[in-house]
């Protein structure tokens, strides 16, 4: 080395996509944090162009009216996996993005090509001005918005499980009608035209099911090890 410095390890960038409840975001913050990545949570970002359309009476189920729009909120995420942050136009979402109005209109969002186009450009963006790598999930990260990712999960688990881990953290809610929820729209996200729900080709796929959440940080971290080391 020229000036004596430690050799850096390249950047590196991790995709991990799966429907709603497999785990994807506290696995993607605890890989990040325990990598010194930086961390995106794509879902988010969907979230909040979701919320500002119902915040300004855009009528979610007209595509045309939602294309329309497409361009207007400034999305900015912040990447901390210690305190990953979510901002439209400046203001604070991170609470307001997970109200049930906006997780029963964010699919239809979310399928128009002008609203995708617009945040997969954002979301390359970051991944690449990370200056180490990022974990970045989502549902279309190893497919579309990161085809050349260094290594990409699918994570599974049963539709119980799914159902049963997100009644847990919404209080007193019902799992019957939680999975249904979950199953429909994992139905919509999987039949869109536009870079639908899919698990990508060469992406490891691991089922969560019968897995604690540490068994599968330790899973995902020891792939990034093993790519990195060239194995
Ligand atoms: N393997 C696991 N076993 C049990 N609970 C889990 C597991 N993975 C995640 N969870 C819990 O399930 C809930 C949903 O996880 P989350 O990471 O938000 O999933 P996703 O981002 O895929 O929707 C969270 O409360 C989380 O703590
Ligand atoms: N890369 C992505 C990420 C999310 N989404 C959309 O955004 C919604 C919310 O994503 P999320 O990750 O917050 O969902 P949860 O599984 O955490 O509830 C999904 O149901 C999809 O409609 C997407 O279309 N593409």
């Amino acid at each position: 080395m020229e000036n004596g410095a430690a050799p850096t390890a390249p950047a590196v960038i991790v995709a991990i996509d799966g429907p709603s409840g497999t785990g994807k975001s506290s696995t993607s913050k605890a890989v990040a944090a325990q990598l010194g990545l930086s961390y995106l949570d794509t879902g988010a970002q969907y979230r909040a162009i979701t919320w500002w359309m119902v915040s300004n009476g855009i009528d979610t189920d007209d595509p045309h009216a939602v294309a329309a729009a497409a361009g207007k909120p400034e999305i900015v995420s912040g990447t901390d996996p210690a305190g990953p942050t979510i901002t439209v136009d400046g203001v604070d979402v991170a609470g307001p993005i997970r109200t049930p109005e906006v997780t029963s209109k964010v699919s239809a969002v979310s399928a128009v090509p002008e609203i995708r186009a617009r945040i997969t450009e954002l979301q390359r963006s970051i991944a690449a001005a990370a200056p180490l790598g990022i974990v970045v999930e989502g549902r279309d990260i190893g497919t579309t918005v990161l085809p050349d990712a260094d290594l990409k999960i699918f994570l599974t688990a049963s539709a119980e499980a799914r159902a049963a881990r997100r009644s847990g953290e919404l209080k007193g809610a019902d799992v019957n009608a939680t999975r249904e929820a979950l199953i429909k729209r994992d139905a919509a996200d999987s039949s869109r035209k536009t870079s639908p729900l899919a698990k990508a080709g060469d992406a490891v796929e691991v089922d969560t099911t019968a897995l604690t959440l540490p068994q599968v940080i330790e899973c995902v971290v020891t792939l990034v090890e093993e790519k990195r080391a060239g194995k």
